[in-house]
């Protein structure tokens, strides 16, 4: 397949050569054109091109097999090679990247920046599909800083408008994947420019940012079409300088409402340009990026490589699910965090805000702190939480989904009219660009907590991929409720699907003793009570005005003082009251020798991972080094030794089966 694909690259060199004389250049177009494998924004050439690769991929074999054959010289010897650990010294990057990476102690290439970077050094354009945390944005970020370090070492970079464009759905992504690329020039000599721009940004702001101008700008479909709507950037710039366009978390970028920036766009992208398309699940905007922006690529599905079964959610992230009732969820999850069940730092997903700021007040009030991360907060204080906690500063970090699906289904509640109204209203108050699950790459998070459960599978596969990143160990647990036996159903199907397996994927979480749950109900339930509407509504108020009076703050402070963490206290207690010494510790006799066991287990393989300060992990007699011991997620059984998985998996089933009969 690749072999029959003209390169980029000799495209690019022959338009450069002819670049000064028009009636040549579209008779190298129209002869370009006529190529069976030529590249073109024409929406039915695009299709044809798509479809041939659609077809391979889904041909016998498959796609991916053909693209891995192709990257690795094919055949036999071809998955030999694809097994083999490759270093970033082999990939013939830049020795200035090389360096780069050595000083971020990073050696070797995870599978998706090995199979991606030597396809995009090539010159082609590619769509790669990897699970969430596999490196997929070094996997574009090194090739096309080598790209750029090449051209200006030879004087090629073209200075009219930024040379690279890499268009991430939200603000949150284009902070993190700008900051990813400065860290990596920081280490270079040769000093080429990345900028982030986004719509919270004045114009004057966007200006002086994008003077220069820089070689890659980091941004948003939308605010992309905004300068070039504005006559920020002009449109025969981009024709003349873009030569790489990168479009990261791309499965997200139409549900952004990004469809018709990215068509405003297109017309200025020059036939020279070479587009990647990085995304973590496969859908039909996928598809339709591909043919709307894409030239003929190169699909690259990091799932099932050389034959080898990987799963769509890491494979070294446990997936549990508890059932309960909708009205008991405060009461599980508070027996989860109270009782030590599950490793910190923790991150529980929540499908509206007033749920998240429900949940953050009735654990204030049993002395667990906790932050909300919502699309109501301006974008510094987001920024700074995401921050603070990736830094550890606290450990329970409460986050509504991206917005998107709120204002669709809030907007979609009530009559037509109402629904217009209501949408409006939402969208003046939640910040469009706003997503916080998707692609954040969230820093040693071990846990992930659905307590509501997503909308769809694609959202599960984003949020539990916050945990597990870069291979490190995690754990996902779903609450769910008998309303939600359908998504869940839909959940564990893909899982299989994806994996082409038979067993379930999620098994029911085994240290959670019914008994544990029943000692802390009546206190649960009192507190639970005593958060009213009221509360919520002026924690939620109190929140925004707290984050809008540091925002500025810190973001002062921050230009002076990139390295003080000290002011992100972000879970500092929203109530003023005295939590009660019999609501902050749990009495010991309320706690049955099980949940004790399963807790100090807990506590032990936290204290052996290394995740404690080393005075208590001193005080659990661990010496030096970070120690290894069982996983009591895998060894534990609350139900006593002999009993353990098997038993627990039944009883999951008969469980939902229970609860089947019984909605039925
Ligand atoms: N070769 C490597 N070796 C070790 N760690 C790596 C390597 N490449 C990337 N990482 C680290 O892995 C983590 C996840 O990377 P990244 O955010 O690029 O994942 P992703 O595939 O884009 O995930 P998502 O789909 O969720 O956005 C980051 O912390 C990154 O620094």
């Amino acid at each position: 397949m690749a072999k029959q694909r003209s390169s980029r690259k000799h495209r690019k060199a022959a338009e450069q050569e002819v670049e000064n004389d028009d009636e040549v250049t579209v008779a190298a177009e129209k002869e370009e054109d006529g190529e069976p494998a030529a590249a073109s924004h024409d929406d039915e050439e695009a299709d044809g091109a798509v479809e041939e690769d659609v077809e391979r991929e889904e041909g016998a074999g498959g796609g991916e097999e053909e693209a891995t054959d192709a990257a690795t010289g094919g055949g036999e010897e071809g998955k030999e090679e694809e097994e083999r650990e490759v270093r970033f010294d082999e990939l013939g990057l830049d020795e200035q990247l090389k360096r780069a990476l050595r000083k971020k102690g990073l050696d070797k290439a995870t599978p998706i920046q090995r199979e991606a970077i030597p396809l995009i050094l090539e010159g082609k354009d590619v769509v790669a599909k990897a699970k969430t945390g596999s490196g997929k944005t070094f996997a574009y970020l090194l090739p096309m800083l080598h790209e750029l370090l090449k051209l200006s070492s030879e004087g090629r970079i073209r200075k009219s408008a930024p040379n690279a464009f890499i268009l991430v759905p939200t603000r949150e992504l284009c902070q993190q994947v700008h900051n990813e690329a400065a860290s990596l020039l920081e280490f270079c000599t040769s000093k080429l420019r990345v900028v982030q721009v986004n719509a919270s940004m004045s114009d004057k702001d966007i200006k002086v940012a994008l003077s220069g101008p820089p070689n890659i700008l980091v941004t948003t479909p939308a605010c992309v079409a905004a300068c070039i709507s504005k006559g920020i950037i002009r449109g025969s710039s981009i024709k003349e300088s873009l030569s790489m366009m990168i479009l990261d978390e791309a499965d997200l970028l139409l549900s952004y409402r990004c469809e018709d920036d990215l068509k405003a766009l297109v017309p200025h992208i020059p036939r020279s340009c070479q587009s990647i398309l990085m995304s973590a699940t496969s859908s039909a905007d996928i598809e339709k990026l591909t043919k709307l922006l894409l030239h003929n690529p190169f699909i690259l599905t990091l799932t099932e490589v050389g034959h080898a079964k990987e799963d769509v959610v890491p494979k070294n992230v446990q997936q549990f699910w508890i059932p309960c009732d909708a009205k008991d969820k405060m009461l599980y999850i508070l027996a989860l965090l109270k009782l030590e069940l599950i490793q910190k730092k923790v991150l529980i997903f929540v499908n509206s805000i007033d749920s998240a700021f429900k949940l953050r007040l009735f654990l204030e009030k049993f002395g667990i702190r906790s932050s909300v991360l919502n699309a109501e907060l301006p974008q510094n204080s987001r920024l700074h939480i995401i921050q603070a906690f990736n830094a550890r500063l606290f450990d329970y970090l409460i986050a509504t989904d991206d917005n998107k699906s709120k204002v669709e289904m809030q907007a979609n509640k009530g009559n037509k009219k109402d629904s217009k109204v209501s949408r409006k209203q939402l969208q003046q108050t939640l910040d469009a660009e706003f997503g916080v699950v998707r692609g954040i790459d969230f820093k040693n998070v071990f846990t992930v907590v659905n307590y509501d459960m997503p909308p769809d599978p694609a959202g599960y596969v984003h949020r539990v991929g916050r945990t597990g990143r870069a291979n490190k160990t995690g754990a996902s647990i779903s609450l769910v409720s008998p309303e939600e036996n359908d998504i869940f159903e839909d959940i564990e199907n893909m899982l299989k699907d994806v994996e082409k397996g038979d067993t379930r994927c999620i098994s029911p979480f085994p240290l959670l003793t019914k008994n544990a749950v029943e000692s802390l109900r009546y206190r649960a339930q009192d507190v639970a009570r005593s958060v009213t509407t009221r509360d919520i509504k002026e924690a939620r108020r109190q929140d925004i005005k707290n984050e809008i009076l540091n925002s500025e703050k810190l973001k002062a402070h921050f230009e002076e003082n990139p390295r003080d963490l000290d002011l992100l206290k972000h879970d500092k207690l929203l109530s003023n009251k005295e939590i009660p010494a019999h609501l902050r510790d749990v009495p010991e006799y309320l706690i049955d020798p099980t949940t004790k066991e399963a807790s100090n287990a807990v506590k032990l393989s936290r204290a052996a991972m290394g995740i404690d300060k080393p005075r208590r992990r001193k005080r659990m007699g661990f010496k030096g080094g970070s120690g290894k011991t069982s996983d009591p997620l895998k060894t534990f059984s609350a139900e006593g030794k002999s009993r353990r998985r098997g038993r627990n998996e039944r009883d999951g089933e008969q469980d939902r089966r229970k609860r089947k009969k019984v909605e039925g």
